[in-house]
């Protein structure tokens, strides 16, 4: 199955609020744009992914994803996460009604291409299916097949949410790095130990020392 997956993006000079004990506000805008080239270049270099959309209103953020191969969808509902989500999906299907389509978090630094093969060829046996993230609370990839929609319900205690509303969880095991989102200064030390992209080792460097 080739999948197109959706990436939602909030403007740079917003973004990775959580991180601002671990890297200044000046810091924090080049370190989400680098979370998500590193994403976005994972993610096309997946065999399982046909194409990536990435709803934005940055306007960096989208020249910058759009230089890698990345479809920009403006952030048109402006109502969030799950309504930039739920357009995104929605842009997608009238263009091809038949695609599978996923969500995926745009802050997935160490993302690798056949783990994330793996994360969708398990999902593609379902009609809905989700990844938990490693904290096991919240959700990095939200996956329907065709004639599904997605219904996304992204933000605190998504997993919970997500397994209400009838998405199969999928148990897999070595794909911590489609899981490793980076919130916090921890997640960012965690997803460096995983090897992240060059994106990201560039913007990130200096940021965590040893020991601190
Ligand atoms: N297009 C779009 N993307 C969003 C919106 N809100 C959040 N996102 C994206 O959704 C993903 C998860 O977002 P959050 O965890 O809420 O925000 P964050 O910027 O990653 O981190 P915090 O500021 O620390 O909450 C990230 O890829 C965000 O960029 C929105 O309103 N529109
Ligand atoms: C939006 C989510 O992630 P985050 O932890 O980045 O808020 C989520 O887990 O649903």
């Amino acid at each position: 199955m080739q999948w197109t997956l959706v990436i939602p993006l909030k403007p740079l000079s917003r973004a990775k609020s959580r991180l601002s004990d671990t890297a200044a506000d000046e810091l924090r805008p080049g370190l989400a744009l680098a979370f998500a080239q590193d994403t976005v270049a994972a993610a096309l270099a997946c065999p399982a992914v046909r194409d990536v959309a990435v709803v934005t209103d940055d306007a960096l953020a989208g020249r910058e994803l759009a230089a890698l191969g990345a479809r920009i969808v403006p952030d048109e509902p402006q109502g969030g996460l799950n309504a930039a989500l739920a357009h995104g999906a929605a842009a997608v299907r009238t263009a091809r009604p038949e695609s599978p389509v996923a969500a995926l978090n745009a802050d997935l630094p160490a993302l690798r291409p056949l783990e994330l093969l793996r994360v969708l060829d398990a999902a593609a046996k379902f009609p809905r299916a989700f990844l938990a993230d490693a904290a096991a609370i919240g959700t990095t990839l939200l996956a329907a097949t065709p004639h599904y929609e997605l219904h996304p319900s992204f933000g605190t205690d998504s997993r919970a949410r997500h397994r209400a509303s009838g998405a199969v969880e999928l148990p897999l095991t070595a794909v911590d790095s489609v899981r490793q989102d980076v919130d916090t200064g921890a997640d960012l030390r965690a997803a460096l130990a995983l090897g992240v992209g060059p994106h990201t080792a560039a913007a990130s460097a200096g940021l965590l020392t040893p020991g601190s």
